[in-house]
């Protein structure tokens, strides 16, 4: 897997891959790491699935059940606490989440990055899951803060495709979402990382895939 956040002067951009494995086993390029949790709030899966999976569904409800108790909503904050809270209390029980929650509420948008261990940090750019160290390369490289949003875009599937070309474990399409005042909206929803490989070869000029 490989999950990227970044904050940007116009919100946040979220990118993902749709790989998932059981050991050397490919056994889907269609997963969707991206849950989104209601319309201000997302969260991105890394580790294991059902863990994921089952906790930030477990969070959905946290959050829609304080909407209808209290008639606020959660803030980012708060909601990425409530992980964090949950994980500490299962640590040393083998979950396996790297997560970020990444969302909008009254004080801006907001990028969190919490996992099993119940790490919690707040933060501006974050790569998650197997793929991320080649995430990192690219985003530390080419992230500024006054990205327009089609650059950050761009930065974001440009990532998530470096990653997917050298982690075995990643893979699949790229899904993007944008965070901005108003909530989120989705950007891409499965660009084909194949067909990205060859829009990357051609633009270096490579004869075939340059994978000779
Ligand atoms: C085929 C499949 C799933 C699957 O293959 N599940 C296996 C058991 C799983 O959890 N795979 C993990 C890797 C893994 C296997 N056993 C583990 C025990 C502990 C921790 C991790 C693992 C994975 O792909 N994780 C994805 C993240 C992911 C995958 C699917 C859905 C959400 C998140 C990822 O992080 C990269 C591929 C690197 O592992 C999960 C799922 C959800 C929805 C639809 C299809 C599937």
């Amino acid at each position: 897997t490989t999950t990227l956040g970044f904050v940007f002067k116009e919100g946040i951009l979220l990118a993902v891959d749709s790989r998932a494995s059981m050991g050397s086993f490919l056994s889907s390029e269609q997963v969707r790491k991206v849950i989104e949790i209601n319309e201000y709030l997302l969260g991105t899966m890394a580790g294991g699935a059902a863990d994921c999976q089952y906790w930030l569904a477990y969070l959905a409800n946290h959050c829609r059940t304080y909407e209808l108790k209290n008639g606020s909503k959660l803030s980012v904050a708060a909601a990425s606490k409530f992980l964090q809270g949950i994980l500490i209390g299962y640590r040393n029980s083998g979950l396996s989440m790297g997560c970020m929650i990444a969302g909008t509420d009254t004080t801006g948008q907001h990028l969190y990055y919490i996992d099993n261990d119940g790490m919690r940090l707040k933060g501006d750019i974050f790569s998650v899951g197997s793929g991320s160290t080649y995430a990192y390369g690219v985003l530390d490289n080419h992230y500024r803060y006054d990205l327009s949003l089609n650059e950050a875009v761009e930065l974001g599937i440009r990532a998530i495709y470096h990653a997917t070309h050298r982690d075995t474990a990643s893979g699949g399409v790229v899904r993007v979402y944008h965070i901005h005042k108003d909530g989120w909206t989705k950007v891409h929803d499965g660009i084909d990382v194949v067909d990205l490989h060859y829009q990357f070869a051609k633009q270096k000029g490579l004869v075939g895939d340059g994978d000779e």
